[in-house]
C-alpha cells in the first residue's frame, strides 16, 4: 500500500471511530436502543430510501425490540413496534405531535411568514391554530346533514361515470388512472362545491405535479431554484385557489372549507390569500389516501371471486327492481342503507385498509418525554408508528396477520381466532390524531365499489388472472402504494339495457371502522 492510500484508510477509519464515538457519545442510556450503524447517521438512510415500508417490517422481525431508535444527521427517529406502546403515547398528544408537522407544511405550501408564524404558535395548547382547526371541523365532518351532503354530492359524479361507462359497452380503462380521476372530481367537487377549481382539468393536473414533488421540496432548503417545475406546479394550483377564495367560493363549499375558513380567517385573521395556499395543504389530506385506497379496495373485490360474489350476494338485495319503457330492468339503490346492510362490503374495505395501508405514522417531540418514566424520547426528534408493522403484528391479529381475509371484520369472535385488534388497526391515526375525514371516505369509496360491483364485471385486458401489482417505485410519502404499471382492465355493463337510479338519503350514524366510533356508537 502506498503513503496515499494509507493516509486515506487511516483517515476513512478515524472518521468511521470518531463518528461511532459520536453515536455513544450522544445516545442517553435510557433512550431506545439505536440500531443499524454500521455507517454511522447514513445506514438508516439507505433503508429508509431503499426499502421503504418494508424497511420497519424487517427491522421488527430482525431486532424484536418494542420501540428503536435511528441515528440520521441532525436528528433522529423513534420507530414503533410494541401495540402496548400506543395507548401512552397518544396520550402524550401535546409534546409528541402530529401539529407541529402539519404547520411545517405551511410554509412548502407558500403561505406567508406571518400566517406561518401564527401556524407554530401555542402548538402544544388547543386554543392554538394547528391544534385547534382539527377540532373545529369535527361537527362538519361528523354524521349529519353536513357530511351526508359531501357524501351525496360524490355519489351523484359516481353515478353519472358509471352511466357514461355503461353507455360505452365493454370499456378498455387503466385501472389505476379511471378510479384516480373519478375520485378526484367526486371528491374535489364534494369538497370545495360548485366553484371547485380542481375541475379545471390543468388545475388538477398542476396539483397532481406538485403532490408528487412534496416530499423533495420539503427536503431541500433551495428547491425554488432547483425544482422550477415543482413550484411552477404549486402556483399554478394556488392561483386558481386563491381566485376561489377572494370571488367567495367557500360560501358554497362543504362545510368542511366554511369551517376551515371560519376558523383561519375570521378566528385566526389569516389573510384570504394564505387560507387559499392552506387549501393547497388541505387537498393532500384530502386527496392523498382516498385516490390509492379506491383502487386497491377495487382490485380484492375484482381479483378473487369469492370475495366478489359475497360482496354482490349482499349488495343485490339493496337493489330495488321496476319497469320503465325502453328499458329492459330500472334498478333503484339508496345507497346510504350500504352503512348497515352490507358487514362483507364494509369487512373487505377494513381488511384493504389493514392489508395496504402504509402510512407512517409521523410525530415531533416538542419537548423531552419521559415514557412510562423509563423511556427517554428526546425534544427535537420524530418519532414514527408505521402502520404496516402494526397491521402485520402476529401478536396483534393472529397467525393469519399476513393474509387478506376479506372476512376478518364481519366474523363473529370463535374460540381460538384472534379477532380484530382495534388499537393495532392504524389506517386513520388513533387517539387525538384520528383523520376526521374517514367517515366521509369509508362511504365514498366503497360506493364508488357498491356501483362497479353492481353494474360491471371486470377483468384484466387478455386473461381472467389478476396478477399482484409492483410497487416499487411508490413515492416514500403515499397512504397506500401506487403501481408502477397501471392494471389495465376491460369493464363490461353486466346487464346492458338497464336503467339505474342511484341516491343517498343519509344517516345520523357513524360506521363503527376505528375503536373510538365503536365506542361511540355503543353509547
Ligand atoms: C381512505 C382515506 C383516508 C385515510 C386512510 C386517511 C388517513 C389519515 C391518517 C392516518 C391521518 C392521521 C395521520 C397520522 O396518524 O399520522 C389522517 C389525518 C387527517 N385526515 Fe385523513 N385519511 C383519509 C381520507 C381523508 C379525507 C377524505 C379527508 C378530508 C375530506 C381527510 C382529512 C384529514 C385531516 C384534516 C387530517 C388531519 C387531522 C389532524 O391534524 O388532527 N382524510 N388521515
Amino acid at each position: 500500500m502506498d503513503s496515499a492510500a494509507t493516509l486515506a484508510f487511516g483517515g476513512l477509519a478515524a472518521t468511521y471511530l470518531f463518528l461511532r464515538f459520536l453515536l455513544y457519545l450522544t445516545q442517553d442510556a435510557r433512550e431506545p436502543p439505536s440500531i443499524v450503524n454500521w455507517l454511522p447517521f447514513l445506514s438508516p438512510l439507505f433503508g429508509m430510501i431503499g426499502e421503504k415500508s418494508q424497511f420497519y417490517l424487517r427491522l421488527r422481525d430482525s431486532y424484536n425490540l418494542p420501540i428503536y431508535t435511528l441515528r440520521l444527521p441532525f436528528t433522529r427517529i423513534y420507530v414503533v413496534n410494541s401495540t402496548d406502546l400506543i395507548p401512552l403515547l397518544q396520550k402524550q398528544w401535546r409534546t409528541i405531535s402530529f401539529a407541529a408537522i402539519a404547520a411545517d407544511a405551511g410554509g412548502l405550501v407558500g403561505m406567508s411568514k406571518e400566517a406561518v408564524k401564527v401556524m407554530h404558535d401555542d402548538i402544544t395548547s388547543e386554543h392554538g391554530f394547528s391544534v385547534s382547526w382539527p377540532r373545529f371541523i369535527i361537527p362538519a365532518m361528523s354524521p349529519g346533514k353536513d357530511l351526508d351532503a359531501m357524501n351525496r354530492a360524490a355519489i351523484t359524479v359516481f353515478a353519472t361515470e358509471a352511466d357514461k361507462l355503461r353507455a360505452q359497452g365493454v370499456a378498455t380503462v387503466g385501472l389505476g388512472e379511471w378510479s384516480r380521476q373519478a375520485m378526484v372530481i367526486a371528491t374535489t367537487n364534494a369538497v370545495w362545491g360548485p366553484q371547485n377549481p380542481y375541475q379545471d382539468a390543468d388545475v388538477a393536473e398542476a396539483w397532481k405535479t406538485f403532490e408528487s414533488g412534496f416530499l423533495t421540496l420539503s427536503m431541500f432548503p433551495f428547491a425554488k431554484l432547483f425544482f422550477p417545475k415543482l413550484i411552477r406546479a404549486r402556483e399554478r394550483a394556488a392561483a386558481a385557489m386563491i381566485e376561489y377564495m377572494r370571488r367567495g367560493g367557500y360560501k358554497t363549499a362543504s362545510g368542511l372549507v366554511r369551517k376551515r375558513f371560519e376558523h383561519h380567517h375570521d378566528q385566526f385573521g389569516l389573510a384570504i390569500d394564505d387560507v387559499a395556499r392552506g387549501e393547497l395543504g388541505n387537498t393532500f389530506a384530502v386527496l392523498g389516501n382516498s385516490t390509492p385506497c379506491a383502487l386497491w379496495l377495487l382490485f380484492h373485490l375484482f381479483s378473487d371471486n369469492k370475495v366478489l360474489r359475497d360482496v354482490r350476494h349482499e349488495l343485490s338485495a339493496l337493489v330495488q327492481e321496476s319497469h320503465e319503457e325502453g328499458w329492459d330492468t330500472v334498478c333503484s339503490i339508496d345507497l346510504a342503507s350500504i352503512r348497515t346492510s352490507c358487514p362483507i362490503l364494509l369487512s373487505t374495505f377494513q381488511e384493504t385498509l389493514r392489508y395496504r395501508a402504509v402510512n407512517p405514522g409521523p410525530r415531533v417531540l416538542v419537548e423531552d418525554v419521559l415514557l412510562d418514566g423509563r423511556i427517554l424520547l428526546k425534544k427535537g426528534s420524530m418519532l414514527m408508528i408505521p402502520a404496516p408493522v402494526q397491521h402485520t403484528s402476529v401478536l396483534a391479529w393472529g397467525n393469519d396477520a399476513g393474509e387478506f381475509d376479506h372476512m376478518r371484520f364481519a366474523r363473529k369472535p370463535e374460540p381460538g381466532r384472534r379477532g380484530p385488534n382495534r388499537v393495532a388497526f392504524r389506517a386513520f391515526g388513533g387517539g387525538h390524531i384520528l383523520c376526521p375525514g374517514r367517515h366521509f371516505a369509508s362511504i365514498e369509496i366503497m360506493a364508488l365499489s357498491a356501483l362497479m360491483v353492481l353494474q360491471f364485471d371486470i377483468t384484466p385486458v387478455g386473461t381472467s388472472k389478476w396478477v399482484e401489482p409492483i410497487c416499487k417505485g411508490s413515492p416514500a410519502q403515499a397512504g397506500f402504494p401506487i403501481p408502477d404499471e397501471d392494471i389495465m382492465v376491460e369493464l363490461r355493463p353486466r346487464a346492458p339495457n338497464t336503467k339505474w337510479q342511484v341516491k343517498y338519503s343519509g344517516s345520523d350514524e357513524a360506521i363503527g371502522i376505528v375503536s373510538e366510533d365503536i365506542v361511540a356508537n355503543q353509547e
